[in-house]
Parts: C-alpha cells; structure tokens; sequence
C-alpha cells in the first residue's frame, strides 16, 4: 500500500521541515510547497490525501488558497495552521471548509493526529476534482447555513415526528424529506412522495386514500393509496399549500385519528405513516385569508425545516456546481469538464431564483454544450453574467463578503464600523446625487432626520479626507 500523501504549504522554511519530518516518521509521504501558486502548478499532475496550509503567506493568503483549492477539490481535507488566532480567522477557515485548525506554535503529536483524523473520514481519493461519488439524493452542501440544517435534520430525523419543510422552489426540500427519512428508525421502510398541486384535485382523493373497485366511473380494480404504501415509512406531501380545503379536512381526519377508508370502501385502515411536508407558499399567509386550515398547519408543523435560498449559501454554489456538471458529463459519456475558477466566481455572484434546480439544469446544458474541458465566463448565459457581481442585493451581498472576507484575511479589526462607514458614505453620496444635492429630500429618502443627515455628512465628509 502507498504511504497516504500530505502536502504542506507554508512560507518558513523551518516549519515545513519539522512538520514534514514528522509526518514522515508518521508513516506519510510529505511533499512542502513555499507558496499557494505552486501548489496550483503542482495540482495539474498530482494530488495530496491532504493538505496543510499556512494563512498568513505572501501571495495569495491561506484563506484564498483554502477557498480555491475546495472550489476545486472539495471533499480534499485541509488543515490550516496560522499564528493568529482569532476568532475571525478560525470561523472563516472553518466556514470556508477547512477540517482543522492548528494555532501556531502547535504540538507535532497533535498535527499528525489531525492528519490521522482527516484520512479516516475521508479514506477514498478524496482529490478526485468531485466525482459522482455522492449517493443519489444526497444533500450537498458545506455553508454555515447547510450545516445547521443538517444538524437540525439529525435532531428530527431521529424523533420520528411531523415536519413542515419550507422555502422557495427548488431549494432541495423533498432532499430534506428523503433525509429525514433516511436518517430515522423508519429507513428500512419505503418513502413515498406525492406532489399535490401536479394531481388534479379530484383524482387527489383517491391518490391519497385509494379506492375500491367500482367507487368511481373508471375505477375498475381496487387501487392502493399513498398512505397505504407508505405503511410504516414515510409520506412526503409536497406543495401542500395547493390541498383544496376538502381534502385538507380529510387529511386533517387521518392524522388526528390514524386510520382511514379507501374511497368507497368499508373497511377502516390502520396508518401507521410520518408524514413530512413541504411547501414553497407563506402557509401562515394563506390560513389568514382561509385557504388552509389553521389546525391541520398546526399538525404539521410540529418542526418546521427552512431551506435558504441558494443566493443565500453561495459558498455551496462551485461545491454544486462542479458536482452537477461532473454528474452530466458522466451520464453523458464525455471526457470531464470543469469550470474556471472565474466562470465559478460568477456563478456564486448570480443571484439563482430557481435556485438549485435551476443551477442543475444549466450544468446539464453546459455539460453538452460547452465545447472545452473547461468551462469558462462565455460559456455561461448572458442573464448571470449580467448580474454578477454589483446589481441586485445577491449580488450587493456576495462583492460585500468578498470585500469581508479579503479584510478578514488580512487581519483586520474593529470591520462593522469600517463597513458602516462605507455604507453611510455610499447612501449618502447616492441620495444627495439623485436628489439634485438637496439634502432634506436626500434625508427624506434615506429615512433619517435632517439633522442626523448633517450630522452623518460631517462626519463622513471628515473620514473621507
Ligand atoms: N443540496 C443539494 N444537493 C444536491 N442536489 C440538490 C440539493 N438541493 C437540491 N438538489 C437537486 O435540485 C433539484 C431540486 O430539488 P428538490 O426537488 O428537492 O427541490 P424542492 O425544494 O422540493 O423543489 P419544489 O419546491 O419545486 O418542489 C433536485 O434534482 C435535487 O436533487
């Protein structure tokens, strides 16, 4: 078997040496790297099982590196080590993906045990550039907000109760539902989904339900329903916002009681099902002007899951990116296609309205449209590159945490009010410019008094100079 590769990036000399000796005597290979662009070179020939880097470099910090080479090699564990300690560092490599994070000085013992950890959680090639090795209907996602959500998953899933999974259209919410299930005593068992606006309301009984031969014209044999197939699984219902009242009545029945007729049946049937829902509608909204009843959204939203929008997680987006794009091609047959790192800048700008699903369709077009190996800015549509990255507030937020993220790196501190500032300055300059330099309508469209508006003009004025 060949000794499992680290590769170490850091610009002292000293701390590359005593660190590869030590993972040599560890049973690693050890390859040092003195600066981020190297490893970028050596990365077209080879890759590591793991990497450490240092954050603090000349050249592209640690930080930049860490978000590139994940952008890249996502599921590669890297542990990043850095004299500074603080907490706004450590968040953001963690953030970013990083497996560990060893202050400087640290202990060798504990430095070759964090690569020992990383290679058992990771044991296959982890540097394959994303491969198809996610099980189908895996979540995927390394964001802040992901990874509270899968936690939130792991304390419901095991509960065995209802929950209401909300957000906006193709945010992944029956991969939620298929993850609650899985993760419960319930997996063994089948997992049934059943969309309800895609039925036309009078058939939505009987999908439900079921029927027995004759209960209507055309239903000539005893057919069973969804709650019937789901028995001791799982029932998905998606976009239950668009249940006709009637139905809902009913289903508000089953619930409650735990069993059922089938239409036009006698026989009552026992319904041993979780139910899971979703939907993409307010449903508190929709109760307040009658159109769902209020109890049945109180039996199912026991917990309620929220999905974010993917403009508000665009850390998953190259992660998503490259693995639906490798997945295409894959299914396609083609060679491997990968996106440069600027068409994956502005693909985690572009503010995603159909969100995931929407950036899977367009991996899916690209995989058998782009003619290169790599797919760059051209050959992505028109509409994102026409919002990335300073139009809409997607793309205000995302030049924003870049802007964070870049001060971040370079160690800054005291940020809210040098964001604040710009952020006074720019209002500011932009109300009085729209309002001809008149300053009490510029106050007046800010939503500030006149004389904070003074106040703040001072006071920006003298930073300015
Ligand atoms: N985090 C994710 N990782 C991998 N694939 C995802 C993720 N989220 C969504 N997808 C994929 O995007 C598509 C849309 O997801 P899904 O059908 O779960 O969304 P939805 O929120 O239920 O949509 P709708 O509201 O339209 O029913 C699916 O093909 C799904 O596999």
């Amino acid at each position: 078997m060949t000794a499992p590769l680290a590769w170490i990036v850091d610009d002292d000399r000293a701390v590359r040496l005593v660190l590869a000796a030590a993972l040599r005597e560890a049973g690693f290979d050890a390859r040092e790297f003195g600066d981020a662009e190297a490893v970028f070179a050596a990365f077209d020939e080879a890759s590591p099982d793991l990497l450490f880097t240092d954050v603090r470099m000349t050249g592209a910090s640690g930080l930049k590196l860490l978000e590139r080479i994940l952008a890249q090699w996502p599921r590669l564990p890297v542990i990043v080590m850095s004299a500074f300690t603080d907490v706004a560092t450590t968040a953001s490599a963690y953030r970013l993906g990083a497996f560990d994070y060893l202050p400087k000085p640290f202990d060798l013992d504990q430095a070759v045990a964090s690569a020992r950890r990383a290679l058992a959680q990771h044991p296959v090639a982890s540097t394959a550039p994303l491969v198809a090795d996610y099980a189908e209907h895996e979540l995927i996602g390394r964001s802040a907000a992901m990874r509270e959500l899968f936690r939130a998953i792991g304390r419901v899933a095991a509960s065995g109760l209802g929950a209401l999974v909300t957000g906006e259209t193709g945010t992944g919410k029956e991969l939620v539902a298929r993850a609650l299930h899985r993760e419960s005593a319930r997996a063994a068992q089948p997992f049934v989904a059943l969309n309800t606006a895609a039925i036309p309301s009078e058939l939505l009984e009987s999908e439900l339900f079921g029927h027995e031969a004759g209960a209507f014209t055309g239903a000539t044999r005893r057919h069973a329903g969804r709650f019937e197939q789901a028995e001791r699984g799982t029932l998905f219902l998606d976009e239950i916002g668009d249940m006709p009242l009637a139905l809902q009545t009913r289903l508000l029945r089953v619930l409650a009681a735990g069993e059922f007729y089938r239409v036009g049946g006698r026989e009552l049937i026992r319904a041993d099902v979780r139910v899971l829902a979703a939907t993409h509608q307010d449903l508190d909204a929709k109760v307040a002007r009658g159109e769902f009843r209020a109890d049945l959204l109180h039996r199912l939203d026991v917990v309620r899951l929220e999905v974010p929008p993917l403009r508000a997680r665009a850390d998953d987006v190259p992660l998503l990116a490259e693995h639906f794009l490798a997945r295409a091609v894959a299914l396609a047959g083609g060679e491997p296609k990968h996106f440069t790192p600027a068409a994956l800048g502005a693909l985690r700008a572009y503010a995603w309205p159909g969100n995931v699903r929407q950036l899977e369709n367009l991996c899916r077009r690209l995989a058998v449209l782009a003619p290169g190996r790599e797919v760059g800015v051209g050959d992505l549509p028109p509409a994102i590159l026409d919002q990335a990255p300073a139009t809409g507030p997607a793309g205000w937020e995302a030049a924003l945490r870049h802007w964070v993220e870049a001060r971040l790196a370079e160690g800054a501190t005291d940020l809210r009010r040098e964001a604040n500032a710009v952020l006074e300055r720019v209002l500011i300059d932009a109300a009085l410019a729209a309002h001809g330099g008149h300053r009490q309508n510029a106050a007046r469209a800010l939503g500030v008094g006149r004389n904070t508006m003074t106040r703040k003009l001072g006071s920006s004025r003298r930073r300015s100079r």
